[in-house]
C-alpha cells in the first residue's frame, strides 16, 4: 500500500489481450488433442464423465450386437448387423467427439506449460553460508529462508524477497514483457523476485521464499497444465443433474419394450441404446469440461493465473468490486502541482519543509515533492546523515523527517498532521480548511505539511482519473455489479473522484483493516466479492473476498493470499476478471439449454417411428423415410453436434453486459428455441440423404 506500482510499471491498457505463449500452434495442438481423445478412452478416465461413459457402454453393448445379432434374443429388421454396425460406429465417434472437445480445450494450456517448462532449467545458485562465504549450489537443493546471491546475468534460482542491493530484473519468463523491472527491499511492492527470471543489472541478495517445485513457476504450470483442475462447485452441481437425467431416462427407456411387444412392436437392444443416447444430455455432457478450461484458459490469455477453476466462476458471480482509488481508478502517479502556505508562512518556507519532510520519501509523491520544492529554490539545509526518515504508512498516513536537535517535520492526510499539530501543542488556523477543500475539490489530494506544532501549509498532489473507466464502470453496473471505492484520502476528495468516475458508493480515509471489514458486511449480505491488492496489509482482504486479485509487482504474501496474481499489475483488469467469468457461467447455462431443448425434439423424431411398424404413423410429424433412417439420423446429428460447437464453447457466447435476468430470458429465447428446431432440420436433412445413399 506504501508506494504504486506505476513508476516501476505502467499497466498496460486492460482491454490489451495478450497471449502469454506468442502465437498458440494451432495445427500441433489439434494434432495432439486428437491423440488424447483416444487416449482419453481408458475406462478409469471415462468414467468422470457419467453421460459421455452412458455412450461408452452403449458402444460396447451394440459392437456385441453386431458381432451377434441374436445374443439378446431374436433380431428384428431386414439387415440387423449392418444397423447395428452403424449404430456402433456413430456411438463410438460421439464419445471420440467429446473427449476431442476436452482436450482441445486442455491444448493451449499444455503448450503454454512446455513453454514456461523450458525457462526453467536447474542452475547454479551463489548461497551465502550462516558465515558469510558464498558456495555453489545447484538450485534444486535451495530452502525456503536460504539466503542467496545474484549478480547481472543471472537466472534468479528461486522465489524470493530481496533483502539487500537494487537491480532490475527481466520477468519475461513469467509476464512476456521484457521490460526490466526495478527491485529493491523493504518496500511493500518491488520487494518480490520470482525464479526463473533473469537479473539484468547490479546485482541483489535475497531470502528464498520456496521450496524446491513450489515455486510461482512451478505452480503456473501445473494450473496451465489443468493438473490441479478439479471440478467447481457449480460444474459438479450441473454433473449431478445430467447424471440424474440419465437415469431418468435410463428408467424411462427401459419401461420402452414391454410396452412395444404390448403394442406387438418389438424392439430391437440397438434401437434402445440409440434412443438412449438420444435422449440423454450427451451434448452438455461432451463440453462441460471443455467450457470450464477454455474459461481457465481465457483468464491465462489476459496474463492472470487463476489458482483455480473455482476462482474463475466465482467472477462471473461477483456483485460487488472493491476497487482502491489511486493507480486503480485514477492513474496513480500522484506529483505535487502546487504549495499552499498557511498560517503566516512564505511560498519558500513550505517549498523547505515540504523538502525536509521528503527527502528521505521513495514513493513517487515523495519524489516529486523534492522536484517541485527543489524548482523553487528550495535546498537541503541539515546533515542527511544525522537526520532520520519516518516512513510512511497507511495506518499513521504520515510521512517525514526526524531533524537534529528535535525537529519533526511531517507530511501527510489532512486530518493526521492536525492531530500531529495538535499533540505538539500547536494551533490549527482556519486557511488550512480553505486549502484543504481548494484541493479536494479538484479531486487532487492534499497533503498538510508542518514542522512540528507549527503549520506550514498544504501540497496539491494532482491525479487523473483513468480514461474510459467511467464507461467500464456504467457496463458493470448493467451486468449488476456494484462497485465501492475504497481509499485512504479525506472525504472531499474521495467524493469528487467517485462522482467523477462514476462508482457506486465510496469509503474514505479508509485504514488497511476497513478493508476487510467492507467485505465482511458485503458478504453477509450475501454478495460475493472482489479486491485487488498488492500490499502485505492488504493479505487479508485479499483471502477474505471471494475474489483476490493479487499484483504480480505485489509482496509475496498478497500472492499467496490471493486466488487469483494479475502478471501485468493492472488493477482494473477485473473488470475484465468479471466479463470472463459470466462469459463462463452463461456459455455453460446456453448450452445446457440448448443440449436439453435438443433431446426434447430428438425424442419426436425417434419415438413415433419406433412404433410405425404398430400402425401408429400417425405420430411420425418429421415423415423420416423409414424408422432405421430417423435412428441413424438423430443419432448422426447427436455425435455431429458436439464438434460443431467446440468452438463456441471455447470462445464463449457472445457477451452483453445485462443483468442475470436480461440474460436468462435472452439465452432461453435463442439456446431453448433454437434447440428445439435445429434438430428438426438437421436430423430431416440427414434421413434425406440416408435414403438417398440407401443406407437404411
Ligand atoms: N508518501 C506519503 N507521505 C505522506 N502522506 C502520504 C503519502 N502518501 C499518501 N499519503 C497520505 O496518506 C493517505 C492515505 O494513503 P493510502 O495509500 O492509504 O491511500 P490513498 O493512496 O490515498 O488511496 P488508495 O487507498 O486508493 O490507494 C493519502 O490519501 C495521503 O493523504
Ligand atoms: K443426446
Ligand atoms: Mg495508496
Amino acid at each position: 500500500m506504501t508506494s504504486n506500482p506505476s513508476d516501476l510499471r505502467q499497466p498496460r491498457g486492460s482491454r490489451n489481450q495478450r497471449r502469454h505463449t506468442p502465437k498458440a500452434n494451432m495445427s500441433g495442438i489439434y494434432r495432439r488433442a486428437i491423440r488424447d481423445a483416444f487416449v482419453k478412452l481408458n475406462p478409469r478416465v471415462a468414467i468422470r464423465n457419467p453421460v459421455m461413459f452412458v455412450v461408452w457402454i452403449g458402444t460396447i453393448v451394440t459392437a456385441l450386437v453386431t458381432l451377434d445379432p441374436n445374443l439378446f434374443g431374436t433380431a428384428q429388421g431386414e439387415n440387423p448387423r449392418l444397423f447395428n454396425g452403424l449404430i456402433t460406429i456413430i456411438l463410438f465417434f460421439t464419445v471420440v467427439f467429446a473427449n476431442f472437445a476436452e482436450a482441445v480445450a486442455e491444448g493451449r494450456g499444455k503448450a503454454q506449460a512446455d513453454s514456461l517448462r523450458a525457462t526453467k532449467s536447474d542452475t547454479v545458485a551463489r548461497k551465502v553460508l550462516p558465515d558469510g562465504t558464498i558456495q555453489e549450489v545447484s538450485s534444486t537443493t535451495l530452502r525456503q529462508g536460504d539466503t542467496v546471491k545474484v549478480i547481472a546475468g543471472d537466472l534468479i534460482p528461486a522465489d524470493g524477497e530481496v533483502i539487500q542491493g537494487v537491480a532490475s530484473v527481466d520477468e519475461a519468463a513469467i509476464t512476456g514483457e521484457s521490460a526490466p523491472v526495478l527491485k529493491q527491499p523493504g518496500t511493500d511492492i518491488a520487494s518480490s523476485v520470482t525464479g526463473g527470471t533473469r537479473i539484468i543489472s547490479d546485482e541483489l541478495t535475497l531470502r528464498v521464499t520456496s521450496d524446491p517445485g513450489k515455486g510461482f513457476i512451478d505452480r503456473m504450470i501445473a494450473l496451465v497444465e489443468g493438473a490441479e483442475r478439479s471440478k467447481t462447485p457449480n460444474e459438479i452441481a450441473l454433473t449431478v443433474l445430467l447424471a440424474v437425467l440419465t437415469l431418468v431416462f435410463l428408467i424411462v427407456i427401459a419401461t420402452l419394450p414391454p410396452i412395444a411387444t404390448y403394442v406387438q412392436a418389438p424392439v430391437s437392444i440397438a434401437a434402445l441404446i440409440a434412443l438412449l443416447v438420444a435422449l440423454i444430455p450427451t451434448t452438455i455432457g461432451g463440453l462441460l469440461s471443455a467450457i470450464g478450461i477454455a474459461g481457465m484458459d481465457r483468464v491465462a490469455q489476459f496474463n492472470v493465473v487463476a489458482t483455480s477453476g473455482r476462482a474463475v466462476e466465482a467472477c462471473g458471480d461477483v456483485s460487488t468490486l472493491i476497487l482502491d482509488k489511486t493507480g486503480t481508478i485514477t492513474l496513480g502517479n500522484r506529483l505535487a502541482d502546487e504549495f499552499i502556505p498557511v498560517n503566516g508562512h512564505s511560498l519558500q518556507e513550505v517549498a523547505q519543509v515540504s523538502l525536509a519532510a521528503s527527502v528521505f520519501d521513495e514513493t513517487p509523491e515523495g519524489k516529486s515533492i523534492v522536484r517541485l520544492a527543489q524548482q523553487l529554490g528550495a535546498t537541503v539545509d541539515f546533515d542527511r546523515a544525522s537526520a532520520e526518515g519516518i516512513e510512511f504508512s497507511a495506518r499513521t498516513r504520515m510521512s517525514g523527517t526526524d531533524l537534529p536537535n528535535d525537529r519533526e517535520v511531517r507530511k501527510g492526510a489532512v486530518d493526521a498532521i492536525r492531530g500531529f499539530v495538535r499533540s505538539r501543542s500547536g494551533a490549527i488556523t482556519p486557511d488550512l480548511d480553505q486549502a484543504y477543500e481548494k484541493v479536494s475539490r479538484l479531486g487532487g489530494t492534499p497533503l498538510a505539511v508542518c514542522d512540528g506544532g507549527d503549520l506550514y501549509g498544504v501540497i496539491y498532489l494532482k491525479d487523473i482519473i483513468k480514461p474510459g473507466i467511467r464507461e467500464r464502470f456504467d457496463q458493470l453496473r448493467r451486468m449488476g455489479v456494484r462497485t465501492i471505492m475504497l481509499t485512504g484520502d479525506n472525504r472531499i476528495t474521495a467524493s469528487v473522484i467517485a462522482s467523477e468516475a462514476g462508482v457506486d458508493d465510496f469509503i474514505a480515509e479508509a485504514t488497511p483493516e476497513d478493508k476487510i471489514d467492507v467485505i465482511r458486511a458485503e458478504q453477509s449480505k450475501g454478495k460475493l466479492v472482489a479486491m485487488t491488492g498488492d500490499g502485505t496489509n492488504d493479505a487479508p482482504a485479499l483471502a477474505q473476498a471471494n475474489v483476490g486479485v493479487a499484483m504480480n509487482s505485489g509482496t509475496q504474501a498478497a500472492k499467496e493470499a490471493a486466488n487469483m496474481v494479475d502478471l501485468d499489475s493492472d488493477p482494473t483488469k477485473l473488470i475484465d476478471l468479471v466479463t470472463i467469468g459470466k462469459q463462463l457461467l452463461i456459455t455453460r447455462g446456453a448450452l445446457t439449454t440448448f443440449s436439453i431443448a435438443n433431446d426434447i425434439a430428438k425424442y419426436f423424431a425417434i419415438i413415433p417411428t419406433i412404433f410405425a411398424a404398430a400402425g401408429i404413423g400417425a405420430l411420425n410429424i418429421m415423415r423420416l423415410s423409414t424408422p432405421q433412417s430417423a435412428i441413424l439420423s438423430a443419432l448422426i446429428y447427436n455425435a455431429l453436434i458436439i464438434p460443431a460447437l467446440i468452438p463456441l464453447a471455447l470462445r464463449g457466447v457472445q457477451f452483453r453486459p445485462l443483468t442475470a435476468n436480461q440474460l436468462l430470458r435472452r439465452n432461453i429465447f435463442i439456446y431453448g428455441i433454437g434447440g428445439v428446431i435445429a434438430p428438426f432440420v438437421a436430423v430431416k436433412l440427414i434421413d434425406i440423404i440416408i435414403s438417398a445413399v440407401g443406407l437404411a
